[in-house]
Parts: C-alpha cells; sequence; structure tokens
C-alpha cells in the first residue's frame, strides 16, 4: 500500500501568481466597493479588466498597485504581501499607469520618461548608460522621439498619453498595471499601444493587468479578461469565454452580437440597437 505521506501529490501547483487579492475588501470612507474578493493574476499574461462604469476597476487596479489599502485581506505581488515589500522595490517590480496621471510642470518629454528610471537608481548607483538606452528605447517605442525635448504642457491629449506609456517602459518592470491605457488616442494609436502591450508581454515576458472599454480590443489583445461588476468577478477567463452575449446583458446591460472578428478571428462586439430593424432582422 502507498503512504499518502511519501506519494508525490497528484495535484499539480499552480505557479506563484504574479499578483493576488486575497479575500480583499476596498472602500473609500463610506463607499464598499468589494468585500472579500479573491483574484489572482497569472505570471506571464495579459489580463484586462472589463465591466460597467464605477464598477471598481481602477480601485482594484489601484490596490494591485499598493495605492489603495484594503480595509480587509491581502495583496500579494509574487507570492508576499506587497505592503512588506520595501516601496523601491515594489517600484522595481511594479509600474503602473494611473487613469489620471499627475504631470508635473515645466517637464520635457524626456524629463518625464526619465522619471521610470528612479527605482532603479541610488547614492551609490546614479544615472547610467543602461538608464539612457532604457529612456531612448521607451520614447522609440511609443513614437515619440521627435518630440523628446518638447515641455509636456504643449502636447496634445493623446500625445501626453503615449509620454505616460513611455515611462511605465522605461521603468523596466516585470508587471504593468495600465488604468484605460488607450484614453485620448485615435485608434491607429489605440492599436499602436496595444501591440506594444503585447510585444512587452511576449518578448519580455511581461505581466499585464489593464483596464479597457473598448471590448473587442480587449478581446483581441488579452489572454484573458475578468468582467467586473456588483461587487463580485462576474466572469473570469479567455475572450471567447467571456465575451457572450449573456456576459454581456449582465454585466453592462447592453444587448450584443458577438461574431468572429474577420481580421484576428477574436470576439467581435456588435452592440445592438432596438431601434435597429436591420441588425434585429439578421439575428
Ligand atoms: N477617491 C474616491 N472617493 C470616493 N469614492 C470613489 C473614489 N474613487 C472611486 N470612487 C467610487 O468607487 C466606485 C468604483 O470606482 P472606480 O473608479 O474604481 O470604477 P471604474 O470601474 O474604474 O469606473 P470607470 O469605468 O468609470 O473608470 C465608484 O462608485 C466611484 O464613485
Amino acid at each position: 500500500m502507498t503512504d499518502p505521506a511519501t506519494t508525490p501529490s497528484l495535484v499539480k501547483e499552480r505557479p506563484t501568481p504574479a499578483l493576488e487579492a486575497r479575500g480583499v475588501s476596498l472602500a473609500y470612507d463610506q463607499t464598499v466597493v468589494f468585500e472579500g474578493l479573491d483574484l489572482r493574476i497569472e505570471t506571464g499574461e495579459v489580463t484586462t479588466l472589463i465591466g460597467a462604469n464605477g464598477c471598481g476597476k481602477s480601485t482594484l487596479l489601484k490596490a494591485f498597485g499598493r495605492l489603495l489599502t484594503p480595509t480587509a485581506g491581502t495583496v500579494e505581488l509574487d507570492g508576499r504581501g506587497v505592503r512588506s515589500i520595501p516601496t523601491r522595490e515594489v517600484a522595481r517590480r511594479l509600474a503602473i499607469l494611473p487613469q489620471k496621471p499627475l504631470t508635473p510642470s515645466a517637464t520635457t518629454v524626456r524629463d518625464l520618461v526619465s522619471r521610470g528610471r528612479h527605482p532603479h537608481q541610488s547614492l551609490l548607483k546614479p544615472w547610467t548608460p543602461a538608464d539612457t538606452i532604457a529612456v531612448d528605447e521607451a520614447l522609440a517605442a511609443t513614437g515619440l522621439e521627435t518630440l523628446a525635448d518638447r515641455d509636456t504642457a504643449s502636447l496634445s491629449g493623446g500625445q501626453l498619453q503615449r509620454a505616460w506609456i513611455a515611462l511605465v517602459l522605461a521603468q523596466r518592470a516585470p508587471t504593468i498595471l495600465l488604468d484605460e491605457p488607450t484614453t485620448f488616442l485615435d485608434l491607429s494609436h489605440q492599436l499602436d499601444v496595444l501591440r506594444l502591450v503585447r510585444s512587452i508581454n511576449r518578448e519580455r515576458g511581461a505581466t499585464v493587468v489593464m483596464v479597457l472599454h473598448d471590448l473587442t480590443l480587449a478581446g483581441r489583445y488579452s489572454d484573458r479578461l475578468v468582467v467586473v461588476g456588483g461587487g463580485r468577478v462576474i466572469a473570469d477567463g479567455t475572450p471567447w469565454e467571456v465575451l457572450t452575449p449573456a456576459v454581456l446583458r449582465e454585466a453592462f446591460d447592453l444587448d450584443a452580437i458577438v461574431i468572429p472578428d474577420p481580421s484576428s478571428g477574436s470576439p467581435l462586439i456588435v452592440p445592438v440597437d432596438p431601434d435597429d430593424a436591420i441588425a434585429l432582422d439578421a439575428e
């Protein structure tokens, strides 16, 4: 007879997630957004949080980024309580682009992007050629080389958004949190940013957690979607598992048809307008 104490477990251990919320409650004064939430963010994946306005996507991202302290439960980064990790170490492991970052005044694009290198510096290790390379590469990846010496105050909304994304890239953190990185961007630049996100994930192995509002783009550029609503996770899985008419109705109160995107094969969300006779007839 086999001894259970010495027989290797048949249950395969899952790898340590990049981030994990365990029984997390999040609130602002009297507004409770989540209570006892459990969520794993797998290492090396692109995970996108989707859900209706005000459902708590940014709140969750802030908790993962240590910008908001849970009222209960713990957030772990690479298997360690994020609050127990020194701030500088967190900044080397985790980069975050908030929804409304505050741009410092009288700063050039290059200066702003260079701030992404601060976690890598110290009195003993000031600016090095490696920092310059990281900044130059981030400027090139976001198409900002020609704007590098411009004052950030003179940029368009989309250019400024790209400068912030460049800062996050320059940080070279293995885990990246992006709250609505495509805000202000035209469709072509939205694709540029999402392709960039995918290449950082595939080439550098970065773990990415994003918030996006465009469901079709979310499905196209994510390994996994987490649908949030009513203070809980409504659905969690691959884009085709999650982007179903039933989930869209529950999360967004939206009637939609979901078809394969002819360009990528990922789910294409077509919202149904009840006044639109053609769409209804076609169903
Ligand atoms: N600083 C704050 N103080 C008080 N309440 C807040 C604060 N920030 C967010 N909230 C509230 O918390 C809830 C969740 O907000 P959150 O910004 O996380 O939602 P969201 O899903 O990111 O929304 P959106 O899609 O509109 O950006 C909302 O009811 C919001 O009004």
